[in-house]
């Protein structure tokens, strides 16, 4: 069986170039090893805001490194060096708007500029590309979705529905701790696994 392999992008201009120490990577490798139960490997990446640099990034990590998932952290807001959304767009295949929208809808629980992000979801070849916001504490948010004081969700993070649609590319079958998000698939895509 194909281990999960998970491309992890870091874009920030400052970060990269040392001006602050990158936040974006360390957050988006601890959600993962807290959320997800099944085996997987990462690729990560640092780069400046510069969307051939974007694109190229994200073609390697698709085309060479074979990667099922990558998430990307900053650059989708409106400042002229905000560019990922664009170059995540330049290299789709197909659109998956629901990912946008829903991600924007569970922001807007956190903060009301969440509006400003224009992040996407696409696929290319065998993968689901995603966009996350810059702030590090977003990663969480919008991977996780927000819960009241019990634990119990109020609004459903988007990753509740990236291992179906990983499955649907015929990528491995990823399983995720329910207390931290439960994923959901139909009955007849489920498959009994021991743990
Ligand atoms: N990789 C990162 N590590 C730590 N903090 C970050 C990182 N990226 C963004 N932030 C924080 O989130 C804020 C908003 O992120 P945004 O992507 O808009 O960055 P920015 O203002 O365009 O600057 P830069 O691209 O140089 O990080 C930043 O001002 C910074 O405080
Ligand atoms: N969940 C969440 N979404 C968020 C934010 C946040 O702090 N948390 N910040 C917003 C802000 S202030 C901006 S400008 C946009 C774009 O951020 P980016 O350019 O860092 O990607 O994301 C928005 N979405």
């Amino acid at each position: 069986m194909d281990t999960l392999r998970i491309g992890l992008v870091s874009v920030s201009d400052r970060a990269s170039s040392g001006v602050y120490q990158d936040k974006g990577l360390p957050a988006l490798e601890a959600w993962l090893a807290s959320a997800l139960t099944t085996p997987f490997q990462i690729e990560t990446r640092l780069i400046p805001d510069e969307q051939s640099i974007i694109e190229q990034t994200l073609c390697e990590l698709v085309d060479e490194m074979s990667c099922h998932l990558v998430l990307t952290t900053g650059g989708t807001g409106p400042a002229r060096r905000d560019v990922t959304p664009d170059a995540t767009l330049a290299v789709a295949d197909r659109e998956m708007p629901g990912f946008g929208e829903q991600m924007r809808q569970i922001s807007l629980n956190f903060v009301p500029t969440a509006i400003l992000s224009r992040q996407v979801g696409v696929i290319r070849k065998q993968a689901l590309i995603l966009n996350l916001p810059g702030q590090p504490k977003s990663i969480k948010e919008t991977l996780e979705g927000l819960k009241d004081e019990d634990g119990a969700v109020k609004v459903p993070g988007i990753f509740a529905s990236v291992p179906y649609c990983v499955q649907l590319l015929d990528g491995p079958y990823v399983e995720t701790d329910p207390q931290v998000v439960a994923s959901f698939r139909p009955k007849s895509a489920r498959r009994e696994t021991l743990s």
